[in-house]
């Protein structure tokens, strides 16, 4: 039977309570399990641990794909910024400071680093903050991020839903730019904000952070923050139970309170000493991604800015999670080759033990059994003695009887 080519049983009925479809299921699981069981072909090892890989190797197939919404003035550096983080040239045209309304400029990347696939999508908005009535500034954002909700909603309600192929368009995470004032939060930013917080991940960041000083920058991020709080603005709530993400970045704690994220992109490559890094050059020196000492910016797929204000990559934190496991791995490995070494050693030592026991019994049983064969041996000598001197004294018996016979005879004869 060619083994390749089977067909299962069809058709597969359709799931209903009546009895009679119920034992029409539970024939054709049996014929499927004779089938099942008959097309076995061990391709190689089994089991749950295989998961993980598992796991890895469909990520790595199917590739990532992660949508941006950049959300801030023109010019703040949205796009600068997109490229830093994933270490690209995007290549993406300026906008003009005139148009009527605010748009959304879509584009998909497919980017990749080593064998990782990343589709990303960047949303940005196109005259954000550029007109003068700015009270619907925020509506195309909203209208967009409802927009792809309900495409994915449609796509969930077909009956035959195709979501291997479906690029799922829903935003991941708004990256919100503040502008680098020094001062507070712009009405327009409250408002958007205020408008998208329950349907998207915001971080806010604080752009061209090189721009204003250490001292008025911790001052501006306390202000944003007390305006967020007391406007009931929700923004991106960090995982910190989550443990991967919070050893990778140390402690998440500590990244909360550098919320909102002051932010350095550039496009030019500078040397520092034998490295060329990304940054920018400025006649009194070299900003290699100014920021806090290290921040973090995380949404359902997650991303993070290295302690020189540059986001890491996704094969970084991909890399990361693989040696943690292999990490992981090894140890138990190591740790269940300890146990049985110890195992086997406790093992030999019961068996030594019982042997030295065994051998000491024998030793004791041969000592017994060689005393009493001696003792044996001793007794029969005593017995081989006694009857030698019982047939002497037999002998001397017999033939004391047979004089006295003679005798008796001799005496007889003379009487007569
Ligand atoms: N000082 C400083 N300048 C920056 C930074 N990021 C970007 N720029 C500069 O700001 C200008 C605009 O940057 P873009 O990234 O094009 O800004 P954008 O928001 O994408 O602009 P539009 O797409 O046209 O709205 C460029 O000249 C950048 O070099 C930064 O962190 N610090």
């Amino acid at each position: 039977m060619d083994q390749t080519k089977l067909r299962l049983p069809t058709p597969l009925p359709s799931w209903t309570s009546s009895k009679s479809d119920f034992s029409i299921l539970f024939h054709w699981s049996i014929h499927l399990f004779l089938y099942t069981v008959r097309c076995l072909t061990m391709l190689g090892h089994f089991g749950f641990e295989c998961l993980p890989h598992q796991l890895v190797n469909r990520s790595i197939q199917q590739g990532f794909s992660f949508n941006i919404l950049c959300v801030g003035e023109t010019g703040i550096g949205k796009s600068t910024l997109i490229d830093t983080l994933f270490n690209t040239n995007l290549k993406d045209k300026k906008s003009s400071h005139f148009y009527s309304n605010v748009g959304l400029k879509i584009q998909t990347y497919e980017l990749q680093e080593s064998n990782v696939q990343l589709k990303l999508t960047v949303v940005k908005t196109v005259g954000y903050g550029d007109q003068i009535n700015k009270e619907a500034s925020y509506q195309p954002v909203v209208d967009y991020v409802d927009a792809q909700f309900e495409a994915y909603l449609q796509e969930e309600l077909k009956i035959k839903r195709s979501f291997i192929d479906y690029h799922d368009s829903r935003i991941h995470v708004c990256l919100y730019f503040i502008s680098p004032t020094g001062h507070s939060l712009k009405s327009l930013d409250l408002l958007t904000m205020k408008n998208i917080d329950s349907k998207v991940n915001i971080v806010p960041l604080i752009a061209k952070a090189d721009t204003i000083s250490k001292n008025d920058l911790q001052k501006f991020k306390c202000k944003i923050m007390s305006e967020l709080v007391s406007n009931g603005i929700q923004i991106y709530q960090f995982p910190t139970h989550d443990e991967t993400t919070a050893q990778m970045s140390q402690s998440l704690n500590f990244y909360c309170g550098q919320l909102p994220f002051a932010v350095v992109g550039s496009m030019d490559e500078v040397k520092v000493g034998k490295r060329m890094v990304r940054g920018r050059q400025y006649p009194w020196g070299v900003l290699q991604g100014k920021c806090d000492e290290s921040e973090q910016v995380c949404s359902g797929k997650c991303v993070c800015v290295n302690k020189l204000g540059f986001f890491c990559s996704f094969q970084e934190i991909y890399e990361a999670k693989r040696q943690k496991f292999y990490d992981q791995c090894q140890r138990e490995e190591e740790e269940l080759k300890q146990k049985f070494m110890q195992r086997v050693k406790e093992k030999e030592t019961t068996f030594k033990e019982s042997e030295k026991e065994l051998q000491e019994k024998f030793e004791h049983l041969k000592r017994v059994q060689q005393e009493e064969t001696m003792k044996l041996e001793e007794e029969r000598r005593q017995l081989e003695e006694e009857i030698i001197d019982f047939y002497k004294m037999k002998a001397v018996s017999e033939t004391l009887q047979t004089q006295v016979c003679t005798n008796i005879k001799k005496e007889k004869e003379r009487k007569k």
